[in-house]
């Protein structure tokens, strides 16, 4: 029977995906904190929420079983019991900042109190301070900024579920993410494959967990094939991290036998690998123009196991190729977003043109406001699924970010 959680590819019928309605947490700040909380504006939520009902609307229509992360999170911890909810509530306050004392006893209380969906709600969106009858006199709380509006900050990443967690083979990497604003964003990840009756004791795999000081994130994460992963190093992942993970799944029998490194440029604009570059197809990708050097150069290392548990690394330049050795391809189709025109192609990849989902082999869901991208998608034999990016391109994240496939069949 296959298992709750089963990628082989990034292109195999989509069957189980995981989203995140936006809730209060994309609204819930000032402009002041945008930069912050990684986000270039303040989306209108009401049409980012009818945004994304129609793109999981696409997925359903399509065959997909869409779960939502904010119910899945809350489900865990009621199968969980109280214990495990208490020790949530301890490590969450504590990554917020409230290991211990008055405000940690304060906060607990008040969202101890509320039902555990709506207290997960509640710290997916922030907890202000006019909300406690409570001003604080301690002396950590005296020394902060008086007029800072939050105890604990929204979270309005949280529709990316591509990037806390990416699924691999038959478990996943649960990942510590670069910046403060994202961090937390992993436990509830956590909570749900330890606890939720759907994934618990199913025999499914932490390639590599949370606790970690380097860094990785799931947009980087690309599983190419059922022996293939290319993983970026970005902005958000470090090099140190994939030869960590590249470790655990040589030695765990992950069926990983080599993962390509492609370092791409360390901005916001191209945080993650997915935003530069996806696998559509068997033999066809879509690319940033923008990223490759001169002949379509990009430095690349291909790890594969060496001997008493060293890597080995084979450091290449020549993208197409190696992604044709690796994946045993006579030819490859690499797409340029916004057809390679440097004004489109920019803009396009700045609303996520190359961060497209494919629910199979050669079906894609895009954003409709890439619509050269799109064409030319079309023209290379692509069937694309358009959905609406007014409000939730804002974040900076398209379809593959807005989506962690849980289940996806096999490739023939
Ligand atoms: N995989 C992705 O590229 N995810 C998009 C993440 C956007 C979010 N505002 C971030 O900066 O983390």
């Amino acid at each position: 029977m296959t298992k709750p959680i089963h990628i082989t590819s990034e292109i195999g019928k989509l069957k189980v995906v995981m989203l995140k309605r936006p809730g209060v947490e994309v609204e819930n700040f000032t402009p002041d904190m945008m930069p912050r909380l990684l986000f270039d504006d303040i989306p209108y939520l009401p049409v980012a929420q009818k945004e994304h009902d129609a793109f999981a609307d696409t997925l359903r229509d399509n065959g997909v079983e869409v779960l939502y992360l904010e119910k899945l999170a809350a489900e865990a911890l009621d199968a969980g019991g109280d214990q495990v909810k208490d020790a949530f509530l301890d490590q969450m306050l504590a990554e917020s900042g409230y290991a211990a004392g008055v405000l940690h006893d304060v906060l607990k209380e008040y969202l101890s109190s509320k039902s555990t969906q709506e207290m997960v709600i509640k710290i997916m969106g922030g907890v202000r301070k006019n909300e406690l009858d409570f001003v604080p006199r301690d002396l950590v709380s005296a020394a902060e900024e008086e007029d800072y509006p939050f105890f604990m900050d929204p979270m309005p990443n949280l529709y990316f579920t591509r990037d806390p967690a990416a699924s691999i083979g038959e478990g996943l990497s649960i990942n510590h993410m670069t910046f403060p604003a994202r961090r937390r964003e992993s436990l509830f990840y956590e909570e749900i494959i330890k606890y939720h009756p759907r994934f618990a004791n199913q025999g499914l795999q932490v390639w590599r967990d949370r606790n970690h000081d380097t860094r990785i994130e799931g947009g980087d994460e690309l599983v190419l094939s059922d022996t293939v992963l290319a993983i970026g190093v970005s902005q958000r992942t470090s090099a140190n991290a994939i030869e960590d993970i590249a470790r655990n799944l040589f030695k765990n029998k992950s069926g990983y036998e080599k993962i390509i490194a492609i370092r791409i440029p360390h901005n916001h604009a191209m945080m993650h690998l997915d935003t530069v570059f996806t696998m559509i197809n068997k033999d066809q990708f879509t690319v940033h123009p923008g990223i490759l050097g001169e002949g379509g150069h990009i430095d690349t290392w291909t790890i594969t196991q060496g001997n008493d548990g060293e890597l080995n690394l084979d450091y290449r330049t020549d993208l197409k190729q190696v992604l044709k050795d690796a994946l045993h391809l006579d030819d490859l189709d690499l797409i340029p977003t916004g057809a390679g025109d440097p004004i489109v192609s920019a803009r396009e990849q700045w609303n996520d043109g190359s961060n497209t989902l494919a629910i199979a082999p050669g079906v894609v869901v895009t954003y409709n406001r890439n619509y050269v991208s799109n064409r030319v998608l079309r023209e290379h034999g692509l069937k694309v699924l358009e959905v609406l990016s007014s409000e939730l391109s804002r974040g900076r994240g398209g379809p593959r970010c807005m989506s962690m496939p849980l289940v996806r069949e096999d490739l023939k």
